[in-house]
């Protein structure tokens, strides 16, 4: 379970994160939508400690994680597949599936599930065949399922996903949300940033609409697939044609 209170994050004393107040229950996808600008991209790098929050509290399972760097968030069970993808250019599949791999400490029984090199190619048989590949030989969407498979080799508790589906093709993007499915029914929380709200709700149990670093509006993913009209007009979209 992520939970996060009060949220306050910004740059140079300016703030993009107005006291956010949310919460990811184990094994569920909570999406967070908005304009550009409106302060995902912070939110989750506050979350990852790549940045720190000006006040409030992040919390894993119980534990305050609120401030600590990104080496210690990771260590603590939050996975990130950061916008982007951020792959190495020079290294081959394989050697980023062994570089990533961090199983939980002895002991540690919090975790979901542990994810090993070889049951995150299991879950992505298309980096298996493309193991001895670098990463600048790599499609949008495999690059997308290693940055994904890094995150899981630290046997995560919590995933956070920024924009995962960015610049791929509409059947990849299915297939990122199935797989972002599949890993909340393992027990993980996940947060799933997206520029998409129709996407979004595909897969998402709770939507929270961002709105200039407030929560602009908040609700249940199976109404927002039923009727999206309060989530086009928190985002001022345009209603989609029947
Ligand atoms: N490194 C930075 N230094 C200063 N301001 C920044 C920095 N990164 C983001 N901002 C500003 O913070 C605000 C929120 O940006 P953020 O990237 O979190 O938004 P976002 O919702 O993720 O948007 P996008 O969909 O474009 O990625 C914007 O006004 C942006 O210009």
């Amino acid at each position: 379970m992520l939970e996060l209170t009060g949220l306050t994050a910004g740059y140079h004393g300016g703030t993009v994160l107005h006291g956010l107040d949310l919460s990811v229950p184990a094994g569920t996808v909570h999406a967070v939508v908005g304009h550009n600008g409106a302060g995902k991209t912070t939110l989750v790098h506050t979350v990852a400690g790549l940045m720190r929050p000006g006040s409030g509290t992040v919390r894993l399972d119980g534990r305050d994680v609120t401030g600590q760097p990104a080496h210690r968030t990771a260590r603590a069970g939050i996975g990130l597949v950061p916008q982007g993808r951020r792959v190495f250019a020079n290294l081959s599949v394989a050697e980023h599936l062994r570089l990533s791999y961090r199983p939980p400490r002895r002991g540690d029984t919090t975790r979901p599930s542990v994810w090993t090199p070889a049951r995150v190619l299991e879950l992505l048989p298309r980096l298996g065949e493309r193991r001895n590949n670098r990463g600048t030989d790599l499609s949008g969407g495999e690059q997308q399922m290693l940055a994904l498979a890094r995150a899981l080799l630290g046997s995560p508790s919590v995933l956070l996903l920024d924009e995962p589906t960015e610049g791929l093709a509409p059947a990849l993007v299915r297939q990122v949300h199935e797989l972002v499915t599949t890993l909340a029914d393992e027990g993980i929380a996940v947060l799933l940033v997206s520029p998409s709200p129709a996407q979004a709700a595909e897969c998402a149990h709770t939507l929270t609409v961002l709105t200039s670093g407030r929560v602009g509006l908040r609700l249940d993913g199976a109404e927002a697939r039923t009727d999206p009209t309060a989530l086009h007009a928190a985002l001022e979209l345009a209603p989609t044609p029947a």
